[in-house]
């Protein structure tokens, strides 16, 4: 006992050296900081870093040490760096271009399950036009109205891309797109979109998928032969629609099918689409709720081309790539480890044309008037590249 004793208090001597170099290395760092702020240069210098472990590893005697060295001075530099950026990271109201502004306070709309539904929203009046991709009474016109209620001036294009278009050239000041669904995961399309156009999120809504079948005026269940819907609306009821022996048809979307059964005119056709759609499009409810899981959302994504967030925002979504080598990534995760900032979602899209490379979309919590957020931003976007702050805002649980 006494003889580990003895070993314990070598090893605490030596600690108390280590941190005492450990503070005086972090002192020089930030004289370097102020340094590099002076004179405008990066924080970050691999070819630094790289001489440095080839160098601290040749003063190591034995090639276990040499690797935790390597791995030790990799952590040092990391935090020696973290420092830097927190010494250069700005204090302005705005953050890379981001203005803050004022929410409006909504009340929950009718039918909107509460915790769906953010509190604020961005500032909007009668005037406002929106664009949603979609058709008339389908889900994203459902949370088109979700947002921005039932007066809005709004018109629907077809595509993802003309959404971002039209939000883009200004013919609208802000676009509704789906983004993930709860049982089906991310719409990648609106993630590469999002990665390449200058728009912004600045809101999400929540619409619980709620599939209803719906006929003509006068049908009932025993008249249906057919059905239509989305092939995930087909999907989605495969319990329901499994004892019915009805032919099953796949559209492009679930408010189509229901046109295509108002148009028809024809008693032995059915729909699979929302209770909103039934009443668009004069169509009755045979049965409601009739998909499977009953927790089926879909998340939608609120965008404008100004770069703004509402001051109480409380998810930050980013994009940037990585070279493709070792430790990359994990160099970029401990910008958000050493801030405390809490992570809520990684996805990588393959970048078009680079094979093998990869673009990142982080989303986390935080305001980009919080301090720790803009020095993790601030180091993220000088070790990336074709770094972007896609937006700041209210995150619905
Ligand atoms: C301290 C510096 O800044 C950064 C941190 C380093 C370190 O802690 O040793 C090395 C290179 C830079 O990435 C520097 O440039 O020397």
């Amino acid at each position: 006992m006494d003889e580990l004793l003895k070993l314990r208090n070598d090893i605490d001597a030596i600690d108390a050296q280590i941190v005492e170099l450990f503070e005086k290395r972090m002192a020089v760092s930030e004289s370097v900081a102020a340094y590099k702020e002076k004179i405008g240069k990066d924080v970050l210098d691999s070819d630094r870093e790289r001489e440095k472990i080839g160098k601290v590893r040749e003063l190591a005697h034995s090639e276990f040490n040499a690797q935790g060295v390597e791995a030790l001075f990799n952590q040092l530099m990391t935090i020696s760096r973290m420092r830097q950026y927190m010494l250069i990271s700005g204090q302005s109201s705005e953050y890379s271009g981001f203005m803050p502004v004022s929410g409006m306070a909504v009340k929950a709309r009718e039918g909107a399950a509460a915790e769906d539904v953010p509190f604020l929203r961005m500032p909007f009046d009668k005037g406002t036009k929106v664009v949603y991709s979609g058709v008339p009474g389908a889900y994203g016109h459902q949370a088109m109205l979700g947002y921005f209620g039932p007066e809005v001036d709004c018109f629907n294009v077809a595509t993802f891309r003309e959404c971002m278009d039209a939000i883009k050239h200004g013919d609208a000041r802000y676009g509704v797109l789906p983004i993930e669904n709860s049982s089906t995961g991310i719409i990648t399309d609106v993630y590469d979109l999002m990665g390449v156009y200058d728009n912004y999120i600045v809101g999400e809504y929540v619409v619980r998928v709620s599939h209803a079948l719906l006929a003509c005026p006068g049908a009932s269940m025993e008249d249906i032969k057919t059905v239509y819907s989305h092939p995930q609306g087909l999907l989605q009821c495969r319990s329901f629609l499994s004892g019915k022996n009805w032919q099953q048809i796949s559209l492009n979307n679930t408010a189509a099918a229901a046109k295509k059964v108002r148009d028809e005119k024809d008693k032995t056709q059915a729909a699979v689409a929302s209770e909103m759609a039934a009443g668009f499009y004069g169509l009755e409810v045979l049965a409601s709720k009739i998909n499977d899981l009953n927790n089926n959302s879909t998340r939608f994504i609120i965008i404008q081309n100004r770069r703004e967030y509402l001051k109480e925002a409380n998810q930050i979504s980013i994009c940037f790539e990585l070279p493709h080598a070792s430790g990359t990534l994990y160099n970029i995760l401990s910008h958000f480890i050493f801030n405390g900032l809490n992570m809520n979602r990684i996805e990588s899209r393959p970048i078009p044309g680079k094979k093998w490379q990869y673009r990142f979309f982080v989303d986390f919590d935080g305001c980009l008037s919080q301090r720790q957020v803009r020095n993790a931003l601030t180091g993220i976007a000088s070790e990336t590249d074709n770094f972007r702050i896609l937006g700041n805002y209210i995150h619905v649980e």
